[in-house]
């Protein structure tokens, strides 16, 4: 999994409102609202403990303080524990947390210690970056585009065929893309081929996965990908809606779907 750094958390409090704005002109909701539709839930004084974790590669610098500020953002009571791991989460109990918040370089969970229900950042995140997308004022059609079909993409493409749109597909990995085909009947998509989109989907590790032949003017490009999927010159280019935000639209959605 592509690990965040420091550098992407950096100011994290004006990432989120400027991301919270442009969802707002992209869906008339802010982000608050689209959790509140996409889950039919709403926070009731939940306190929320966030537990370093050591394992793996290790504590990230601003992590366990960037869903600090982030689950402030978002109105809920949060602390982060002085110890970590398995001391950090017994300290959060006892500190009378009832949402976990923790990661380690391959899961990052939410769990609702008083209902039982427990969330994963990666499906979390492509569930809402593809709802944003789907919410696109802008346009009448049906049509969405999505790039990556990984564990962020996937879940986002099958929430897309919910919801009724017409889903074109593409991924590097020929494997996934049939699998997203076979079972969801998506359309699998040439990236060469000239067709322009109002509404794009990408959750990919890599830069630039969006040629400039796929963009049409005004488009809302929805990505949790980092680093981004289009250059900056494309996007003033065809002044494209880009809804991209490191950590705290994906967090907000893992929290309400355990409340
Ligand atoms: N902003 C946020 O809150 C979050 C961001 N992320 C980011 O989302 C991205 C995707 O994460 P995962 O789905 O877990 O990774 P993954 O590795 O499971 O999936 C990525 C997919 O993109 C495909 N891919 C790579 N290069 C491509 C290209 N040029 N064109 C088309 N497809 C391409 C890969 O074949 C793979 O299927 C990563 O950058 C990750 O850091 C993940 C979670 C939350
Ligand atoms: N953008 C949300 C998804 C984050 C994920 N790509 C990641 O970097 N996970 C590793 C987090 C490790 C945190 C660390 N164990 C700590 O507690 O500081």
């Amino acid at each position: 999994m592509a690990l965040l750094t420091p550098d992407d958390l950096r100011d994290i409090n004006k990432q989120l409102q400027e991301a919270d704005s442009i969802v707002r002109r992209v869906t008339g909701l802010d982000i608050k609202g689209i959790c509140k539709t996409l889950y039919g839930t709403s926070p009731n004084s939940e306190k929320i403990g966030i537990v370093p974790v050591t394992a793996g590669n290790g504590i990230i610098k601003n992590f366990s303080a960037s869903l600090h500020a982030i689950t402030q953002y978002f109105g809920f009571d949060s602390f982060v524990t002085d110890m970590s791991d398995v001391s950090g989460y017994y300290e959060a109990v006892r500190s009378g947390a009832d949402i976990i918040l923790m990661a380690d370089d391959h899961t990052f969970l939410a769990h609702n210690l008083k209902n039982g229900k427990i969330a994963n950042n990666q499906p979390s995140t492509g569930i809402i970056y593809a709802e944003i997308a789907s919410r696109n004022q802008k346009t009448d059609s049906k049509d969405v585009l999505v790039v990556g079909l990984g564990k962020v993409g996937f879940p986002g493409a099958v929430h897309l065929v919910h919801k009724g749109f017409r889903v074109y597909g593409y991924d590097t990995d020929k494997t996934l893309l049939k699998r997203a085909v076979s079972s969801l009947g998506i359309i699998p998509f040439d990236i060469e081929s000239p067709k322009r989109f109002s509404t794009i989907f990408e959750a990919t590790p890599c830069a630039n996965t969006i040629p400039e032949t796929l963009l049409s003017e005004n488009c809302v490009l929805s990505t949790p990908g980092i680093p981004c999927a289009i250059s900056e010159e494309l996007r003033l280019k065809y002044n494209v809606q880009l809804v991209m935000e490191p950590l705290g639209i994906g967090t907000a959605s893992m929290l309400y779907s355990v409340l």
